[in-house]
């Protein structure tokens, strides 16, 4: 089993003009297939928590452990989806791909048939020889998804990857991914402003208070919800109410997003 650890991780950053605590004392453990949401005030933290998780950054106390169930020579543990695309707008959508596998070193013949069997799986395999700006929002993050799925990381960190989105696009991309990572039994860490989306998408949801971001609450979701598309967990009866307890706790944190 792969179990991501996190132990009173502390951060901060450090400039010429001033200290800024981003975080104190967050500890967390997420399972192997897990689905955990972070929500939060602005500035609370949230993308500095998925650098030091992705190994970007490193705590200024406390400490991280993930240990996953790959064997070593296939071992790829992080992998990232944003908010933008970036991908090259002189690539073709293959070659953004396949160079994802490049730069992560792991670019082999067998490699490239997983990206491509991806690429068809989501839907994307007529539009390969595409360049991005050929391609629409939604279809872009599709390819953002394939690019991450195609690396095979054991963890998945999802940074507002469907904030850009126009409404309807995010609700079928949602199902999309939703699907897609649990049909893989990957665990993912989605930062979101959306409480909506983090109650439909995830198994626990965990509120981070204002700056420096500490564990403020962690919502179970019930397993029924949890178990659902998230298109249709927004229409299930616990859906309501689960929100509006969340909205009021962010509200007495002094914010809603
Ligand atoms: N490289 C940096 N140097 C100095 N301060 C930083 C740096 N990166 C972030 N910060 C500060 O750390 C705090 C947390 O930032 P972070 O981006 O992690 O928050 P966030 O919750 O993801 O914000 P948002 O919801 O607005 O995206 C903020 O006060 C931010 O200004």
């Amino acid at each position: 089993m792969s179990t991501l650890q996190l132990h009173e991780v502390t951060l901060g950053y450090v400039t010429k003009r001033e200290a800024t605590l981003a975080l104190e004392s967050i500890s967390l453990e997420v399972k192997d297939g897990e689905f955990i949401s972070i929500l939060g005030p602005s500035g609370c933290g949230k993308t500095t928590l998925l650098s030091i998780i992705a190994g970007l950054l490193k705590p200024t106390s406390g400490h991280v452990s993930f240990q996953s169930v790959q064997s070593p020579e296939e071992e790829n543990q992080v992998g990232y989806m944003l908010q933008q695309d970036y991908l090259f707008p002189w690539r073709t959508i293959e070659d953004n791909i396949m160079l994802g596998l490049k730069i992560k070193g792991i670019y082999s013949e067998k490699t490239k048939q997983f990206a491509l069997r991806w690429l068809e799986q989501l839907g994307l395999a007529d539009k390969k020889n595409f360049y991005p700006n050929q391609l629409s929002g939604g279809m872009r993050q599709r390819v953002a998804l394939v690019r991450m799925l195609a690396t095979n990381p054991s963890l998945m960190l999802l940074d507002e990857p469907f904030s850009a989105l126009d409404y309807q696009t995010k609700l079928k991309l949602e199902d999309l991914v939703y699907q897609t990572l649990k049909a893989e039994k990957k665990t993912a860490i989605l930062v979101t402003h959306d409480i909506g989306e983090a109650i439909a998408m995830s198994d626990r949801v965990v509120l981070l208070s204002p700056r420096p971001g500490r564990i403020h609450r962690i919502f179970d979701i019930p397993v029924e919800l949890a178990k659902t598309l998230p298109f249709e967990a927004r229409q299930h009866p616990n859906y309501n109410g689960l929100f509006q307890m969340i909205w009021k706790e962010m509200e007495s944190l002094g914010s809603t997003s």
